[in-house]
């Protein structure tokens, strides 16, 4: 865990991307959008944990149709900035059968937890799988998954806030920030 100096020396220096203000303009436009694909399937929306607690805390209010909602809660990146092998912490197995399921994740990078996902709820017999991500970083290159709906493009950089931590800090803050250059380790 870092020093609370050092926490707040990675805000200091560096760089809003997403203000609270476009955020939450985003977020109305997800879920309008949501809204004419899914509001007559009476989907489980699933909330991938930690990182999309704040998004979807945000997100549901403004979803204005019958929904269930659960959470699963995987782990790739640890309290790191790259990402390894997928850990599995939680996975509501039961509630899936049959239903229109739709996944809320914060953020689509290199696509390997949320490609590793689809293929467990699918395997689980849901009737169909959708996602929804805030933001989809721009890695250059192929993905092995491609959200449904998506918030912002995102450089290729390290964020956090809204939700998405740097070395398990800063989900707290209401806006996205990207860390500087070279601060990564
Ligand atoms: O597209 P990928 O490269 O696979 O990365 C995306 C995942 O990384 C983050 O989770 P993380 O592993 O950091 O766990 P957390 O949500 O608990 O922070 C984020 O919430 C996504 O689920
Ligand atoms: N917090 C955070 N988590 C991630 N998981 C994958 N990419 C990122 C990122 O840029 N920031």
């Amino acid at each position: 865990m870092l020093t609370r100096e050092k926490t707040e020396q990675i805000l200091e220096n560096a760089e809003l991307i997403y203000s609270a203000e476009a955020i939450a303009e985003t977020i109305q436009r997800l879920a309008d959008e949501i809204a004419a694909q899914l509001s007559n399937q009476y989907p489980l929306v699933l909330c991938v944990m930690k990182g999309a607690v704040v998004f979807a805390g945000h997100l549901l209010p403004k979803l204005a149709f019958p929904l269930n909602f659960e959470y699963l809660q995987v782990t790739r990146y640890h309290n790191a900035t790259r990402g390894g092998a997928l850990d599995w912490l939680v996975f509501p197995q039961n509630a899936i059968k049959d239903r229109a399921v739709l996944v809320i994740d914060d953020i689509l990078d290199e696509g390997v937890t949320l490609a590793e996902i689809r293929t467990k709820i699918l395997d689980c017999g849901a009737r169909s799988f959708h996602s929804v991500v805030l933001a989809d970083k721009d890695i250059g290159k192929n993905k092995p998954f491609h959200a449904d709906f998506v918030g912002f493009v995102l450089p290729d950089r390290y964020v956090f806030g809204f939700g998405m931590d740097v070395h398990s800090a800063w989900r707290n803050l209401p806006a996205i920030y990207a860390l500087q250059s070279g601060a990564e380790r």
